[in-house]
């Protein structure tokens, strides 16, 4: 059944009808000896807004639904579900302990915001039909692309059916290896532009100062240790936006050297978790999107302004790169020349496919960066394994570095893998039935919401075994008892999530893994980290963000020493 959306045009239509009929017809069936237009309109539109949000709340998912009989957590209100538990929580972390509590045939039942109804995929068969083999009949729910859309554009992230077809055949060439071999020396170049931006920063004290006082934040800290801090978080992102202009669209935003610059600012802004977003998206899930939009908060205010910016910015870079290309130059390597070149947009559309690279490009890689340094510093002998390795085959930082000196290190890719895996930046993405279908012969009725979790499925151990919720970088390395290291050691590859599969899989995930590997060998081919507070050594204990991507609410402070010889 559909999600908890008040069909406005539906109740307001059958009550003006009704009224007509009522007020002409059958007066004495009113409650007032002078029935009113206006009043009975009122009077039933309340009525059937209640008789609707019973059928929705309580009797479809409790009576009627066909998918209510498939296993399903315990507990859970009765008008409410699981809501309760879900957002007091991590996003995507109740549902992985239900996937390897509940004993299931890859589909588990529950019940969200006012007891509508989500599938968890749990097995590859079963998410191998909802990605794959019947990955059209399932849509990203409308609320959610309102949402998005104002920040992302409405590019091949947000398309659906044909049209995202069209988008994504005339789009995939740009993210083809040959091309995406050629972006490696911007990504090294601009990964040692920031480590010499870091190693300054570090002189001066790092962001010690900035750190609010450890007794108000209830952090554990060595009191004598003088080692300067940094927010490994903010570097991530820093680094990462200014690749993604350069190789996304030839243009440096400059990040890097100023954590300030305009468009590091606004992402900033729009990136915060504050209780004005979260409230707004609890809003978008009873009420349209547009409406929820045009609400006059603050929250909205900044959603609004920073679109702007960001579509001026893009449309800006298109012409000036149209120009370019007019006048004669060589095309760049970056994408939005090989995009041009393809002749399928418009610029109107080529903007809002800028727009989509530049925020799906690179706050998902910053979140990945950030997860890794966490778990060097949880892992202090994989970090010192993998510096080795590094240092053995890229002597020294100021090498330059291609695809294939990346490729070689076994270690750093087993590495990155297992970061992907046990951390995926994007926690969870639904989807929801676009006509009445079956997954695994399970009738699923339209509407129904269906719920990808790369949080779940990554660690799950019915499909990665005893050990799936350790991290083990070892798993990807390929030896006689390990024949399946290319997956991980999973049977399917569909055990791991990370960029979903199928037509609607991350199209720039070849980009993505060669970013973070080259990124992860220059800081840790550089730098010895280890966490400034000491509680976060308890992975229970590090607080995270939910949103599009997965972070530490905090932010990520870790000491950091230069380790000489590099
Ligand atoms: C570690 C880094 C990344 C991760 C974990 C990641 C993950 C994902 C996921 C899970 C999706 C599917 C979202 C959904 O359908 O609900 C997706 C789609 C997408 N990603 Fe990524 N992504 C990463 C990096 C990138 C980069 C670097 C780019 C581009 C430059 C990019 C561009 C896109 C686009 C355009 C889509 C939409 C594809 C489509 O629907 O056809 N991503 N990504």
């Amino acid at each position: 059944m559909s999600d908890f959306a008040i069909p406005f045009k539906l109740l307001s239509t059958l009550s003006l009808v009704e009224s007509y009929a009522l007020v002409n017809y059958q007066p004495n069936l009113l409650l007032f000896s002078r029935p009113s237009y206006l009043g009975t309109f009122i009077q039933l539109c309340i009525l059937q807004f209640f008789f609707w949000a019973a059928w929705i709340v309580i009797i479809w998912p409790q009576f009627l639904s066909p998918v209510r009989h498939l296993p399903h957590p315990s507990g859970g209100s009765w008008w409410n579900g699981h809501f309760q538990a879900i957002i007091a929580s991590t996003t995507g972390g109740p549902m992985t302990k239900w996937v390897n509590e509940i004993p299931n045939d890859g589909l588990i039942y529950y019940r969200g915001l006012l007891n509508v109804e989500r599938i968890i995929l749990t097995s590859p068969k079963a998410l191998a039909e909802v990605l794959t083999t019947n990955s059209y009949d399932f849509i990203r729910p409308e609320q959610l692309t309102t949402a998005l859309g104002r920040i992302l554009g409405v590019g091949v992230l947000l398309a659906e059916g044909e049209e995202h077809k069209f988008q994504r055949k005339h789009l995939l060439p740009a993210f083809a290896f040959r091309h995406i071999k050629n972006l490696y020396p911007i990504f090294w170049t601009k990964s040692r532009e920031n480590v010499h931006k870091m190693i300054e920063n570090l002189g001066e004290g790092g962001a010690n100062k900035e750190l609010i006082t450890d007794s108000e934040m209830g952090r554990d800290v060595d009191t004598e240790d003088t080692t300067p801090v940094i927010e490994a978080g903010s570097w991530a992102s820093r680094v990462t936006l200014d690749i993604i202009g350069v190789a996304g669209m030839g243009k440096d935003f400059n990040t890097i050297q100023d954590p300030n610059a305009l468009l590091a600012r606004t992402y900033q802004s729009i990136f915060v978790p504050t209780k004005g977003a979260m409230f707004l998206g609890i809003l978008s899930m009873l009420l349209p999107g547009w409406f929820v939009n045009n609400l006059p908060f603050a929250r909205n205010n900044d959603m609004n302004q920073a679109s702007v910016t960001i579509r001026n910015l893009c449309r800006r870079e298109i012409k000036e790169k149209k120009e370019k290309l007019e006048k004669g130059a060589a095309p760049d390597v970056d994408i939005l020349s090989i995009a041009l070149g393809s002749g399928g947009f418009t610029d109107e559309n080529l903007v809002d496919q800028m727009m989509t690279f530049l925020a799906a490009g690179h706050e998902t890689t910053a979140s990945s960066m950030t997860w890794a340094i966490y778990m060097l510093c949880l892992h202090p002998e994989i970090q010192t394994r993998l510096r080795a390795e590094v240092r053995e085959y890229i002597p020294s930082l100021s090498n330059d570095i291609g695809s294939q000196e990346i490729d070689r290190m076994p270690y750093l890719n087993a590495v990155c893998s297992e970061v992907l895996r046990y951390y995926p930046p994007v926690p969870l993405t639904p989807r929801i039935a676009a006509r009445n279908t079956t997954i695994l012969g399970q009738k699923i009725p339209k509407g129904t919401r269906v719920m990808l979790i790369p949080w779940a499925v990554n660690r799950s151990e019915a499909l990665w075994g005893k050990d799936a919720q350790v991290f083990n970088p070892d798993r990807w390395l390929p030896s006689e008892s390990n024949p399946y290291s290319a997956n991980g050691g999973a049977r399917s590859n569909y055990s791991l999530l990370t960029f979903l599969h199928g037509p609607r899989s991350c199209i720039g995930q070849g980009m993505a893994k060669g970013e973070f590997a080259c990124l992860l060998a220059t800081w840790v081919g550089m730098f010895e980290f280890s966490l400034y507070d000491r509680k976060e050594l308890n992975e229970e204990n590090m607080v995270i963000k939910g949103g599009v991507t997965a972070r530490p609410s905090k932010g990520l402070w870790v000491r950091t020493k230069v380790v000489p010889g590099w």
